[in-house]
């Protein structure tokens, strides 16, 4: 007893506040960091910056990044008009986001003559311009428009067509998502990088699929059906059009799914094949 209670006060401090043995057996595989006279003395560890918790081993399995502020200015800033990162710290380059949040930027692609309205049909041509075959394009815009058109609208009245309005696409917003768009529709850069230091376990910069599945799984809140159904939804087509030849999606990919520049991409790359 006497002896377990000296290896026990040896421990660095965090160790030894543990109430649970196998903890403290763990934390000792790592060794005392002090020495017998000054564990006493010493003030306790700090342990306000840790991200895992020695009791939550989710905590240690979905890691967070944290340097991210040594790789971007302010990453806790939301960017409204920008999707920032380490690599892009301006966004994208050369691409003027007229004065539309990044979240606009995203569903605007779809608005294909530009005023501000997406109805079902020019969720099909948009659809149709990334690669999408017919019969996802036609099921994918019924889907769509269904679910966003009514929290989009200026009033009361549903539309009969199903519009949906682009300045006010972020009460469209669903749960059980990355949380990458802000409940305004900026762009978080801390929680655009979750993703792949949470679920990148194979490559820092990409998700495979078993990766993304992963993802869905990991942020579903409890009992949102529709935010599953929907975030499901988003990342299997944004999947099934954009992976590259080895099954991976990229970081650099979702980036541009967020401002929407991807799709653009996909549509030039289409045009000129
Ligand atoms: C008319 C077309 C579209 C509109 C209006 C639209 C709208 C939205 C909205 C409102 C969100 C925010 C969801 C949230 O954060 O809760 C979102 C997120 C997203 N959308 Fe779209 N979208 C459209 C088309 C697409 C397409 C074609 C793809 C894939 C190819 C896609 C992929 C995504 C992804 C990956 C997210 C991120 C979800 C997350 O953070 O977990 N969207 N979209
Ligand atoms: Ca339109």
């Amino acid at each position: 007893m006497t002896l377990q209670l000296l290896v026990v006060s040896s421990l660095p401090a965090r160790c030894s506040r543990l109430a649970v043995p196998h903890l403290q057996r763990s934390c000792r595989l790592i060794g005392p960091r002090v020495s017998m006279s000054s564990s006493f003395s010493s003030p306790p560890e700090d342990l306000s910056m840790e991200t895992e918790a020695p009791r939550a081993p989710i905590t240690r399995e979905r890691r967070l990044n944290p340097d991210l502020q040594q790789q971007l200015t302010k990453p806790y800033l939301a960017r409204a008009l920008e999707a920032v990162d380490p690599s892009h710290p301006q966004g994208t380059k050369g691409r003027d986001p007229r004065g539309l949040s990044v979240l606009q930027q995203h569903a605007a692609f779809f608005d294909r003559n530009g005023d501000g309205i997406i109805y079902p049909w020019e969720t099909f041509q948009g659809l149709r311009a990334i690669g999408c075959g017919l019969p996802v394009s036609f099921v994918g815009a019924i889907l769509i428009n269904l679910f966003l058109s009514y929290p989009t609208q200026p009033g009361w009245l549903p539309s009969p067509v199903l519009s949906i309005h682009i300045d006010n696409i972020h009460k469209g917003k669903h749960g059980s998502d990355s949380e990458t768009y802000d409940t305004e529709g900026r762009f978080d850069p801390s929680k655009f990088d979750a993703i792949f230091s949470k679920y990148g376990q194979t490559h820092p910069n990409a998700l495979t699929r078993d990766e993304l599945i992963s993802m869905l799984k990991g942020n579903r809140n409890v009992y949102d059906f529709m935010g599953w159904l929907a975030a499901a939804g988003e990342w299997l087509l944004l999947y099934s059009v954009a992976k590259d030849k080895d099954g991976l999606l990229q970081r650099e990919t979702i980036r541009g799914a967020f401002d929407g520049s991807l799709f653009e991409r996909l549509q030039d790359n289409k045009k000129s094949s």
